[in-house]
């Protein structure tokens, strides 16, 4: 597995060995690079603003605003065109939040998503082709209406705690199996 955080997954198939299903394991040992995405939530203390996905992968759900890095950028460099394409928006104080690794059964390619958070941008969150921004006190946020493992990191990521993940879906949508560390993750070459 190539990836920015590939030995600390790596020491997560180790320290999960028991448990981890099979489709996890051979998609994070398999010879494909991660492919990396960006997701951006704006949370402005008591608020997050999502948008609802109008059309793709993960239409009809709610998420932060985000998508695949492109040739050439920096993973911020995406989140920030990402946030302006999907949202109309320019974050001012964007910082890291959590990585999250995904594994499909049906597609032998991990996904790697850096999350970020901001609380001040310019511009007004505008709907557009792909996503129809609404804000959500902290209390409200529509887990029944987002991606099965969002219930699992929202709890740090909305107090400020870095966090790492690696989360196993069949059928797509059917969270099987995940892990969620929070803190920095800092593996030694030695346990790489
Ligand atoms: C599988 O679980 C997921 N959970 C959450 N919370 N977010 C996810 C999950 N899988 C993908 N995402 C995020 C990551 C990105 O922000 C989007 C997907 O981006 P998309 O496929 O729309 O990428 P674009 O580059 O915008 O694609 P197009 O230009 O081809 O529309 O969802």
């Amino acid at each position: 597995m190539l990836g920015l955080r590939a030995p600390w997954v790596s020491s997560v198939l180790r320290r999960h060995a028991a448990v981890v299903p099979d489709f996890v394991r051979t998609t994070l040992e398999g010879p494909q690079p991660n492919k990396l995405l960006t997701l951006v939530i704006i949370n402005d203390g008591s608020r997050v603003l999502l948008g609802r996905k109008k059309r793709g992968f993960g239409e009809g759900y709610y998420n932060g605003f985000g998508g695949k890095v492109e040739a050439g950028e920096t993973v911020r460099q995406a989140a920030e065109r990402e946030l302006l394409e999907e949202a109309c928006i320019t974050a001012e104080d964007m910082t890291e939040a959590g990585v999250l690794v995904f594994t499909f059964d049906d597609n032998p390619q991990p996904w790697e998503v850096h999350v970020f958070s901001a609380s001040r941008f310019r511009g007004e969150p505008t709907e557009t082709d792909e996503m129809a921004p609404v804000w959500f006190n902290h209390m409200e946020v529509p887990f029944n209406q987002m991606w099965a493992d969002d219930v699992h990191w929202y709890p740090a990521f909305l107090q400020q705690k870095y966090f790492c993940g690696v989360f196993g879906f069949r059928e797509t949508t059917k969270l099987v199996w995940h892990t969620l560390e929070e803190g920095e993750v800092q593996v030694a070459p030695e346990m790489a």
